[in-house]
């Protein structure tokens, strides 16, 4: 991995305060998973709807900055089905569904260990010239 973006918020090793999230490709699906903590949640037990929205831009976006583009997030709608509980191992999976020249329609989903899905995620992904990111 390049040594650029090292302090992003979700996947950045340098950054204290960060997610450090990392990744890995299964059938053409990005794959994360993460642990949330008390330091991570709105409600009581609760994971910040602004967290799991993270969740889901980064492994939307960054699948495709994986793939070599310089992506940034156009439009992100997320679904909050039911709340996402801190202390479980979360699953967050992105994947393309269609290509429109530099644009990518992505969805994405975060699920529990029993596979419960409690958000999907739906963005429009753009890749950039370098110069922008
Ligand atoms: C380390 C790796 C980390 C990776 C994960 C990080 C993920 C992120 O959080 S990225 C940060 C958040 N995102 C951003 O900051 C992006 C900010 N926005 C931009 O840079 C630009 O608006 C950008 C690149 C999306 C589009 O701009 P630009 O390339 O100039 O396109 P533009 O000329 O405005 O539009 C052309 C057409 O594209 C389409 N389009 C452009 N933007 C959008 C959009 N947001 N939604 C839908 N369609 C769009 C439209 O068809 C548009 O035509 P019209 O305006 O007539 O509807």
């Amino acid at each position: 991995m390049e040594e650029r973006n090292q302090w992003c918020f979700a996947c950045g090793r340098l950054n204290p305060i960060g997610l450090k999230l990392t990744f890995r490709e299964e059938n053409n699906t990005y794959v994360t998973n993460f642990t949330a903590g008390p330091e991570h949640q709105g409600y009581d037990g609760i994971v910040h709807g602004g967290i799991v929205s993270t969740l889901l831009d980064e492994i939307m976006a960054r699948y495709i900055y994986a793939k070599g583009g310089n992506a940034v997030t156009a439009r992100l709608e997320v679904r909050y089905r039911q709340p996402t509980p801190i202390g479980q191992a979360l699953t967050v999976a992105g994947w393309i569904v269609a290509q429109r020249g530099r644009f990518y329609e992505m969805a994405g989903e975060v699920r529990l260990p029993d596979g419960t899905v409690t958000a999907e995620g739906k963005a429009l992904v753009a890749v950039v010239d370098q110069a922008k990111v």
